[in-house]
């Protein structure tokens, strides 16, 4: 084995071990590691990840989290959800009884619904599709409910031709009364409960917002024919995330009987919803929350973890990097993000792409940029000092490599967080695919971790780094010469243009960075021969 540690300046905090099959590298913060053995932590001792890593195969264990679908993806949804909604006897539906049984059972009666779930029709015509939307909405829609069924109620299968809307359409229904719908609701579930205010930061908009999002995704999701699978991991999911607030079983019940009463109340003054419908709204929140809670439940793993802040560094004058250490090392797999609580702001829960991969040593990094007007990012530019405790809550992300396939990476500014953690990971590894990273920032001397990525790329020949610049010139206020950047390769134009000279054919394309850059990015990365499903976005 010929031994290469080094300790680098900077940001870069890389050991190299190379070995005859390829490099493989453990690392720390301020001093190399050269040593062979050093396993992830993702594989115990002595289990078989770890003796396959020591062969030299690429060990990254499969993903386990379903992503939150991105607002984009839940309108289309939703749109298509509303266009062929129907109810029937559904996988959703076995889910919901199974949750309301199991309720009953821990309470110690009889299951409520012993056989069969309600006789509403397994399929129906499609609703209308210019259904009025906005306010009148309602109205109109129970004048037309009414007058297909005779002004004074109709018969049994009129009524269940509009359930059919079921869903659904309450989901239709309340989006123009979104606003209101959400500040009501969480209203009555604090008028209820008082106690839940405290577990829930000032400023609820951020949460209304996601809650209606959630709501939305999961009522137009029931009546779909397929996908349920996937809805009750997402609402077990979403109850594991759910453990950082503390919340407790009784408080599902309480969101339940908020959530119930305050649909009730939007229909209310259009005459209220019959009573298959409101049968229909029990199931569809009886899932929502009884997922919840059983996800949340089952989750042995400790709700919140705490670090402890070690270093914070300046890079440049725009980007903060905090490094912490945990007081038990983190389970996450190297790409994903965590969602995090800093003191200066309690309550309130962002996501964080990690950027470095899990360790025994429980050593996290960060890098943060500040945005003007920024919530948390400004906080920590601002007021984040060694000895700060954060808390951590579940972590997410589906960014990793597959295989033998070769791996493109795209990172614009901090993006390069996530892909770094999967560039140290890998390079534990005897073999991997070949990896091009394309990283991308505004101006030469804001590439902020060349001094890390130049040695990692030249010491792991599976590794191809790009950086690419929108200027040549640094910006004035960019007093430090930067100069490390000229280690590795510089093109200047955006991130996007330089993919035009790739042929992504077969290629996994790992995106990261501003929303924009996502977006656009993932757009040539289909165009340059990309499969849609091997590009792979994180969006925070
Ligand atoms: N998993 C993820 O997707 C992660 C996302 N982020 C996000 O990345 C962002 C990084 O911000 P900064 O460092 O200030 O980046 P930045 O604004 O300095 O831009 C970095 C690069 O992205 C390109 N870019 C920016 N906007 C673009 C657009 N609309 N279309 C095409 N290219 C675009 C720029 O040309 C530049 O090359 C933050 O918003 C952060 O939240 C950070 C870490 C992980």
């Amino acid at each position: 084995m010929t031994a290469a540690g080094f300790r680098a300046t900077g940001l870069a905090a890389t050991g190299f071990a190379t070995t005859a099959r390829g490099a493989t590298a453990c690392w720390t913060w301020g001093t190399a590691i050269a040593a062979p053995g050093c396993a992830p932590l993702w594989a115990a001792p002595g289990s078989a990840e770890a003796a396959a890593i020591a062969n030299g195969a690429n060990a990254m264990p499969a993903p386990r989290a379903i992503p939150y679908p991105s607002l984009r993806r839940w309108r289309l949804f939703r749109k298509a959800a509303i266009r062929r909604t129907s109810l029937g006897s559904s996988g959703a539906w076995t889910a919901i009884r199974s949750s309301r049984n199991a309720q009953d059972e821990t309470r110690g009666s009889a299951p409520r619904d012993p056989g069969r779930m309600y006789s509403i029709p397994a399929s129906g015509g499609p609703t209308d599709p210019r259904f009025p939307r906005p306010n009148s909405g309602i109205a109109t829609r129970r004048r037309m409910e009414r007058s297909s069924q005779g002004e004074h109620g109709g018969s049994r299968a009129a009524v269940g031709a509009h359930a059919r809307h079921g869903l659904a359409q309450i989901a239709a229904d309340i989006e123009p009364v979104a606003d209101d719908f959400t500040k009501g609701l969480f209203a009555r579930l604090f008028a209820l409960d008082p106690s839940l205010r405290d577990l829930f930061p000032a400023n609820m908009t951020g949460h209304r917002a996601t809650f209606l999002r959630v709501l939305d995704h999961v009522f137009t999701s029931i009546p779909q024919p397929d996908g349920h699978d996937d809805l009750i991991e997402f609402l077990a999911q979403l109850g594991r995330d759910h453990r950082k607030y503390g919340l407790t079983e009784a408080h599902y019940d309480t969101m339940a009987a908020a959530l119930i009463a305050e649909v009730h109340a939007v229909y209310e003054p259009h005459g209220g919803l019959d009573d298959e419908d409101a049968a229909v709204l029990e199931q569809g929140v009886q899932l929502l929350t009884g997922v919840m809670r059983g996800g949340a439940h089952s989750d042995p793993t400790p709700a919140r973890r705490r670090a402890r802040v070690v270093e914070v560094l300046r890079p440049h004058p725009g980007l903060s990097v905090v490094r912490l250490v945990a007081d038990e090392p983190l389970l996450f797999r190297p790409g994903q993000y965590v969602e995090t609580q800093i003191p200066q702001m309690p309550r309130v829960w962002r996501p964080l792409s990690l950027a470095m991969p899990p360790n025994t040593q429980g050593q996290l990094e960060f890098h943060i940029r500040a945005v003007p007007g920024g919530y948390l990012s400004s906080t920590v530019f601002g007021e984040t000092r060694p000895g700060d405790v954060w808390q951590f809550g579940q972590v997410h992300g589906l960014l990793r490599p597959d295989g033998d396939r070769p791996v493109t990476m795209i990172a614009g500014g901090t993006g390069l967080a996530p892909m770094k953690s999967i560039l140290l990971a890998m390079s534990m590894n005897a073999n991997n695919p070949d990896v091009h990273l394309l990283v991308g920032a505004r101006s030469p001397g804001l590439l902020y971790d060349s001094e890390s990525l130049a040695p990692l790329a030249a010491t792991n020949p599976w590794l191809k780094v790009t950086q690419v610049t929108d200027a040549r010139s640094d910006p004035w206020w960019l007093k430090r010469p930067a100069t490390a950047y000229r280690a590795l390769p510089l093109r200047h134009g955006s991130l996007v243009d330089a993919m035009s000279r790739l042929d992504l054919t077969g290629h996994r394309v790992l995106i990261a960075g501003p929303r924009g850059l996502l977006r656009a990015a993932s757009e040539a990365a289909v165009a340059r021969g990309a499969a849609p499903e091997d590009v792979v976005t994180d969006p925070l």
